[in-house]
């Protein structure tokens, strides 16, 4: 993927606007990403101007013509979706964030409705809400590069972007980024529980729990050294950190669960592949 230069931001029809949609739409109303857009969920309160809230498909304006269509239903609602906003999907691309359906599945679904779409597909994160995301993305052979770039920079407009040369690859990041930020919020959770379980007040326990992943999240975003480097900077030799780590660092602890959690996410999303 190139980078172009003064592409005009997109007008978007957003189709789902909830945890992941809804991250991506306050993240994108944030920076200006976006030409006026569309929304189109019913469980959505409202969108500020010059934005439009359609609640269905009807109250899409007849006039709209979005340059992409982003879908953020559930995987499984996709079909449903492209039926509902068929009459406006036509020589759009669609923008698919949904774990696990091809770019092949969405263009056979769109076809099935007349329409003809290009597909590019991106596994973002929630952390895009506050412009720290990160996304991987892949463009699918048709997607014209004006296109492409303009998919790259709505995506760069909330984070990081990691284009992928292979679709299967999208499983994977599925599994590590797509994924990732509930690893790392039970983390949180685990932390604060123990520290309560052991008779912390439970401000305390929140605080310090919640401190210690956005602290060390932030010193891993600001710092150049590798991460390996960060946590030995933690770890005196014999000292308490040592202590925990030979527990979490033990074979058949955090390597092999975090393993095993990663094969079972991307297996996940090969089976809703499927
Ligand atoms: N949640 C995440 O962290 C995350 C991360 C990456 C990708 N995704 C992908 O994003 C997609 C959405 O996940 P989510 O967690 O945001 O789910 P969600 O249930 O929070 O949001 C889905 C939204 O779609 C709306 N919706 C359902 N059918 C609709 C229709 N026909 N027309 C318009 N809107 C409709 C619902 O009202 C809801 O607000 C999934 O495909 C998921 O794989 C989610
Ligand atoms: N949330 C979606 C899921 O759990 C995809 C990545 C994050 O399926």
């Amino acid at each position: 993927m190139t980078h172009a230069v003064n592409l005009p931001p997109p007008a978007l029809l957003l189709v789902g606007c909830g945890n992941m949609g809804g991250a991506l739409w306050d993240g994108w109303r944030e920076c200006d990403a976006i030409a006026p857009s569309v929304v189109l969920d019913r469980h959505r309160a409202s969108v500020p101007t010059p934005h439009h809230l359609a609640r269905t498909p009807q109250d899409i304006p007849p006039d709209f013509r979005p340059d992409f269509v982003v879908l953020a239903v559930k995987p499984a609602k996709a079909e449903d979706a492209i039926a509902l906003i068929s009459s406006c999907l036509d020589g759009t691309t669609l923008l698919s964030v949904m774990a696990g359906r091809s770019c092949a599945s969405l263009r056979e679904a769109a076809a099935r409705h007349g329409a003809t779409v290009s597909v590019v597909r991106a596994m973002p994160n929630t952390p895009a809400s506050i412009g720290q995301g990160v996304t991987g993305i892949f463009a699918d052979h048709d997607v014209s590069p004006t296109r492409r770039e303009q998919a790259l920079s709505l995506l760069r407009a909330v984070g990081g972007v990691a284009p992928v040369t292979h679709e299967r690859q999208l499983d994977l990041v599925t599994a590590i980024s797509g994924s990732g930020p509930a690893y790392v919020f039970l983390l949180a959770e685990l932390l604060e529980k123990a520290g309560i379980d052991r008779g912390l007040p439970p401000e305390t326990a929140r605080l310090l729990a919640r401190g210690t992943v956005s602290g060390a999240g932030a010193l891993l975003a600001a710092s150049s050294a590798e991460s390996h480097v960060l946590r030995e900077n933690v770890t005196s030799p014999n000292g308490t950190t040592a202590r925990a780590l030979s527990c979490l660092m033990a074979p058949n602890a955090w390597p092999a669960s975090i393993d095993e959690a990663i094969t079972a996410a991307a297996e996940r999303a090969a089976e809703l592949a499927r």
